[in-house]
């Protein structure tokens, strides 16, 4: 038995999917939210247009949905510490399941780490990758790392579904910061779009924000076959070229100085100001993140960020 906490986007989506193989229980925190889902059998809130089929259990009881042994997590990054401080008790003994992309500003930790630190007791695994919640819910075809540092091939099984194919890896650390870092370089991506920089100056951004993922996720132990997969790259150019992104669309109205909706999840947001934090801590070269970081709370323009990375010293690739 399977549950997904948090009926966003994508804990909807991964539900719709997993119920191919046999019975899921989703979880929302807010029992409206639960009864409209029960009545229409779709989450007009946040997967409009995809039906949540009958395998599917709609519950706003988290003591019923913890009685499953894996349970999916697909909270927003910067709410998942409280979550797993408030409820520790209740998953403990379990097989705990990321589906976030970030970093917690306030302990620098990502998904696997944080769940490590706050419910020890559990086995935590992560699964990232390139997936909009819009086409898993339509049953399209999509493949993604499920990570596990005790490798995960039963996991990959149980998550495998006939439209999902997942890949295992036993680098945690790689695929929390493929996923993590990837949303701050697709705000970058939208930056140089909405302010008409043009296709060119995109690949640049991304090829050595790619780069700069490598290079911070390796020096806290990834490897880098990881940072190449799924997880790093492979949602890299997803979220970079799609404005089916809320980050890349974020980024997108910055560029183009259109008004930001607060109301959505831009998860790279707050990942840029941890990723500027460790990268000045850790001595690490991160130009192109720290400058979005800048960007993304207006200590800076637009144009004096493409000036000051394009100003930077000449040096070899
Ligand atoms: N939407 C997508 O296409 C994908 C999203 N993700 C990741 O999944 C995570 C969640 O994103 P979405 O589902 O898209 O966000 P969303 O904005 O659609 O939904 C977030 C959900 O979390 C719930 N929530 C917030 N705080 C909560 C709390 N303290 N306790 C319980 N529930 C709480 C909200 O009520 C809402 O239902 C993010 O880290 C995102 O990066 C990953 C891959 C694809
Ligand atoms: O992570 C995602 C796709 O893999 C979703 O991206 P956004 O959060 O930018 O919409």
């Amino acid at each position: 038995m399977i549950s997904v906490l948090g009926s966003g986007a994508f804990g909807t989506a991964l539900a719709i999917s997993l119920s191919q193989n046999g019975p899921v229980t989703l979880w929302s925190r807010d029992g409206e939210q639960v009864r409209a889902m029960r009545e229409t059998r779709e989450n007009a809130k946040r997967l409009p247009g995809a039906s949540l089929p009958d395998a599917i259990t709609i519950t706003a009881d988290l003591d019923a949905a913890c009685r499953a042994q894996t349970i999916l997590l697909a909270l927003p990054m910067q709410r998942t510490a409280a979550f797993l401080a408030e409820h520790a008790q209740l998953l403990k003994g379990k097989t705990l399941v990321s589906c976030s992309k970030g970093i917690d500003l306030e302990t620098g930790k990502g998904p696997t780490a944080l769940m490590a630190a706050l419910v020890p007791q559990a086995r935590a695994a992560i699964l990232t990758g390139p997936s909009f919640a819009a086409d898993i819910g339509r049953g399209l075809p999509t493949a993604l790392t499920l990570a596990c540092a005790d490798g995960a091939e039963a996991l990959q099984a149980e998550l495998s579904t006939p439209s999902l194919r997942l890949y295992r890896s036993a680098d945690t650390i790689g695929a929390e910061l493929g996923g993590a870092l990837k949303n701050v370089i697709a705000i970058g991506a939208g930056v140089v779009m909405g302010a008409g920089m043009g296709d060119s100056a995109r690949a640049a951004l991304m090829t050595r924000g790619f780069a700069e993922m490598n290079r911070l996720a390796v020096a806290r132990g990834a490897r880098p076959e990881t940072l190449s997969g799924l997880a790093g790259f492979g949602d890299l150019v997803l979220t970079c070229t799609s404005s089916q992104s809320r980050n890349f669309r974020h980024g997108f109205a910055l560029g183009a100085g259109e008004t930001i909706d607060q109301t959505v999840t831009v998860e790279g947001v707050a990942t840029a100001h941890a990723v500027a934090r460790m990268a000045e801590h850790g001595g690490i070269e991160m130009p192109i993140a720290v400058m979005i970081a800048a960007l993304c709370d207006n200590r800076m323009t637009v144009a004096q960020a493409t000036l000051a990375l394009l100003s930077r010293p000449l040096k070899e690739e």
